[in-house]
């Protein structure tokens, strides 16, 4: 089922002075993610905010920072209910900051399960599984002309009920429909997420909750996606631009590297933008397909490199390395830096061990057709998401109950009692002490900011 507005749950005016936050749940290059308690108590939503006033030199920020939040809440606002996509439940804006509310995904991401696994790398029957239901998510987004192009692990949540929902939908694009337009056929038959919808404080209330400060169990990302400024070929407003490797690797020799050392993982390089202007005419010429360098170092595909244009084929690329990274416990074109990573992702083949190839011929068969490094060859190219379903690997997924499998491989714990019982503090406050000038040193030994900005 395309995305449509008719389908689209009733979406709520936050009242952002009102709300209080558990914790962070976690920090990205566009937003700081919050565990929030619905106004009667449960259940809890993410709250994502976007602080406007972040500086350039902060991250990806300034104004093509903003034009990505508010095409993250786009996307989202647009998004039908699927069991594996998120529901936009509620919006609030301020002069300083864009906020969205977003299912609770409890059970962490696929890379924290995967790193919690004996030997770093999930069951045939587990990579199935959460395989599956990304399937079922990228045939509903291309069957809505949306292209994902930031699948990776810490991109697919886990539910309460150990279902997957992809999140971060900044670097997704609307791309139009081509002659052998994606599947239709996707998995929107299946029941909507178990999860209850949270009761967002409204607007017009203005009423508080009563939580404490509770300001531990912080994740840290300090990663952040790969991404420069416009072209498009769609019409869209863009927030990136093509590039092609050369030049990249000519920023990463000049310094994009200094940021990367300083991330938790080089799976993902922050870029800056600006340039690429030559690059317009080429993106003209090309139709119906996106030539900006978008997405995650080891995650891209060959022709995100190569600055070619590119299209929903990226998204089959991705996950190929997703199940080979989930199988292998290593992503298949890591190299010692960014330049070598990019080289294996056009000329490197992925290996695979005897034993994989003896013991998941279906596996090794799937990975080697999604990372196809000619686009047009991929799996799911020519026959969209069916053409992935119909692989082999997939044989004996039900796909039209894939949300309704009641025992997926792992259910997150309960929420913690200490999560329930606490106060919160003022998601407002949170960034308004951010902004706040620096205290002098005899105010720094008592620092209320310490007491609500919780240590990385
Ligand atoms: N619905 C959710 N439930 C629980 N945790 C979430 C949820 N959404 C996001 N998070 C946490 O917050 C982190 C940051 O979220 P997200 O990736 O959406 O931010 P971002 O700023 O867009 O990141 P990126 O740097 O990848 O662009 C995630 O890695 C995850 O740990």
């Amino acid at each position: 089922m395309p995305l449509t507005t008719t389908t689209t749950p009733p979406m709520e005016e936050i009242d952002l002075d009102a709300v209080r936050a558990a914790r962070v749940l976690g920090r990205g290059a566009m937003g700081t993610v919050f565990l929030v308690a619905g106004a009667s108590g449960e259940p809890y939503y993410a709250l994502k905010v976007f602080d406007k006033r972040r500086s350039p030199s902060t991250g990806s920020g300034g104004d093509d920072a903003a034009r990505r939040a508010r095409w993250e809440v786009s996307v989202l606002s647009r998004l039908a209910r699927h069991p594996h996509l998120p529901s936009l439940l509620g919006r609030a804006e301020t002069a300083d900051l864009l906020a969205w509310a977003l299912p609770y995904c409890p059970g962490g991401d696929l890379n924290e399960l995967r790193h919690a696994q004996p030997d770093r790398v999930f069951s045939p029957a587990a990579i199935r599984f959460y395989a599956a239901e990304v399937v079922s998510a990228l045939a509903e987004l291309h069957a809505a002309g949306i292209a994902y192009r930031d699948l990776k692990p810490e991109n697919v949540l886990l539910q309460a009920d150990g279902h997957v929902t992809l999140t971060d939908f900044d670097l997704s694009r609307h791309l139009p429909p081509t002659p052998r337009s994606p599947s239709t056929t996707s998995s929107s038959s299946c029941s909507a997420t178990s999860s209850p919808t949270p009761q967002l404080p409204r607007r017009s209330h203005g009423r508080r909750h009563q939580y404490g400060a509770h300001l531990k169990r912080i994740f840290k990302r300090s990663e952040s996606a790969v991404t420069a400024s416009t072209t498009t070929t769609s019409g869209q407003e863009e927030v990136d631009e093509p590039r092609n490797l050369a030049w990249y690797l000519n920023r990463s020799l000049d310094g994009g590297g200094d940021q990367m050392k300083k991330a938790k993982s080089a799976r993902v390089s922050p870029m800056d933008r600006g340039g690429g202007k030559d690059l317009s005419a080429a993106a003209a010429a090309g139709g119906e397909r996106s030539f900006s360098f978008v997405g995650t170092e080891e995650y891209v595909a060959p022709e995100v490199v190569r600055g070619e244009g590119h299209e929903f084929a990226v998204d089959w690329w991705a996950l190929g390395v997703l199940v080979y990274e989930m199988s292998h416990g290593r992503t298949p074109f890591r190299g010692r830096n960014r330049k070598e990573t990019f080289r294996n992702v056009l000329l490197r083949e992925p290996e695979f061990s005897a034993e994989a190839r003896r013991r998941w011929p279906e596996l090794a068969d799937l990975v080697g057709r999604l990372l196809e490094k000619d686009p047009a060859r991929r799996l799911g190219f020519a026959g969209g998401a069916d053409e992935v379903r119909a692989h082999p690997f997939f044989a004996g997924v039900a796909w039209d109950l894939l949300g309704e499998v009641s025992r997926p491989p792992y259910i997150p714990p309960p929420a913690d009692d200490d999560v329930v019982s606490c106060e919160g503090f003022s998601v407002v406050e949170y960034f308004d002490k951010i902004h706040q000038p620096p205290p002098s040193p005899a105010e720094q030994e008592h620092s209320p900011e310490e007491e609500l900005v919780p240590e990385f």
